[in-house]
């Protein structure tokens, strides 16, 4: 059977089966099953991507977090081989407005729905998504659940509220992987980076090693010894589930490292645990962001760059202001053109040489616009500028 023929129409019948799906304030919706039927809990946020499931839904930084398309059809595209961002699906649940009935794609082998099936992701369709959106961005983010076996709503309110919450949870330990895996630089080798795992996507040792990195995907449990023994140019530290205000022997970690004067990037997670690093609080925004068209200023050069986001946190730091910290003098560098959160910070060592810098978006853009993918550049430059202070004698 050719990829792209049609494939048998299950949807019909499954669009039988009920299924229900309560916010912890009580506001319910009924749909119909899609992926796995039973049970699931999560935090529920609205992700307006208008293309990138498969990325979205393999994104390691959704663990614990059912996951509303604002996009009112999905599965159009059906799942294929080569666009996973990590080695499963990690969101709780999905929940949709219109499934595609037939997948329609020459890279497709199978469903979306059929995928969710068989990796056991509970879903709904059939609901109004729009209403939920606006209702999560009136209200904000809150626990949710949707079930095919408990259809009493105020029975399944109940579980809601006992699941637990995302502010203080501590979940990248979940989601890294178990051993150090090395992605090999694209050509000649001219840096080696440690990357802590704490909810990494694939794509973002891809950029690097597109520009002669070697990455080493260390597990969220690294020590410095650890980068080390690797002999790293450089330390990154990735997106990741969870409250960074719970990562604490990270944020240890990277101090060490910014102390030693290591070039530091991070993404996301990565630019959360930069901030506590330098002393910065975090905080939990209303409804977070997640899509792909977010206008981000970056403050030095005045561009703006479309982006790609997923954070429910963000970092407290006051924007136009130097922050003098024990490593440098650190600075928001973008902020996001909506509402102005803080969307990047650097840091600078006394000569005011770049030393250290993080975003809160994605420019690896796994979906997402590629606007930002200069910072992975900004990352060699920077191990470049350092190296070569110190074969001159002046790290
Ligand atoms: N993508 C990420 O790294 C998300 C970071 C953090 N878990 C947040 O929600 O803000």
């Amino acid at each position: 059977m050719s990829h792209s023929a049609p494939q048998p129409d299950h949807a019909r019948n499954r669009a039988r089966i009920p299924a229900l799906l309560v916010l912890e304030d009580g506001r319910s919706f009924t749909g119909v099953s899609y992926g796995a039927e039973g049970e699931t809990f999560g935090e529920a946020v609205f992700q307006t991507g208008m293309s990138g499931y498969q990325e979205t839904l393999t994104d390691p930084s959704y663990h614990r977090q059912v996951v509303v398309a604002t996009a009112p059809h999905i599965g159009n595209t059906g799942w294929n081989d080569e666009d996973d961002e990590s080695r499963q699906i990690w969101v709780a649940g999905y929940v949709i407005r219109d499934a595609a009935r037939i997948p329609s794609s020459w890279r497709s082998t199978r469903s979306l729905d059929a995928e969710l099936q068989s990796q056991g992701v509970v879903g709904i369709a059939g609901v109004d998504t729009r209403a939920i959106t606006r209702h999560l961005r009136d209200r904000g983010a809150m626990r949710v659940g949707i079930s095919t076996t408990e259809l009493d709503p105020a029975k399944l309110l109940e579980r809601v509220k006992q699941q637990p919450q995302m502010s203080g949870a501590h979940l990248a330990d979940d989601v890294t992987v178990g051993e150090p895996t090395v992605i090999r630089a694209i050509g000649e080798r001219k840096f080696t980076v440690a990357a802590v795992d704490l909810g990494i996507k694939q794509m973002t040792p891809h950029r690097m090693a597109q520009r002669g990195i070697e990455t080493h995907v260390l597990p969220s449990t690294a020590t410095y010894a650890d980068l080390q023994a690797i002999g790293a140019d450089g330390i990154f530290f990735s997106n990741g589930p969870g409250d960074p205000s719970a990562a604490d022997t990270q944020v240890t970690l990277l101090q060490e490292a910014l102390s030693d004067g290591l070039p530091y990037f991070g993404i996301c997670f990565g630019n959360q645990l930069f901030g506590r690093a330098l002393g910065l609080g975090t905080y939990k925004l209303t409804y977070g962001h997640h899509g792909i068209n977010q206008p981000v200023m970056d403050l030095g050069t005045r561009k703006v760059e479309i982006t790609a986001h997923n954070h429910g946190f963000a970092v407290d730091a006051p924007i136009g202001e130097d922050v003098r910290t024990p490593y440098g003098t650190a600075r928001v560098s973008h902020v996001c053109l909506n509402d102005d959160v803080v969307e990047g910070l650097e840091l600078r060592d006394d000569h005011g040489r770049l030393a250290a810098f993080s975003v809160q978006y994605h420019p690896e853009a796994a979906a997402g616009p590629h606007d930002a993918s200069y910072l992975f550049d900004r990352f060699v430059e920077l191990m470049q500028s350092r190296s070569q202070r110190s074969t001159e004698g002046d790290a």
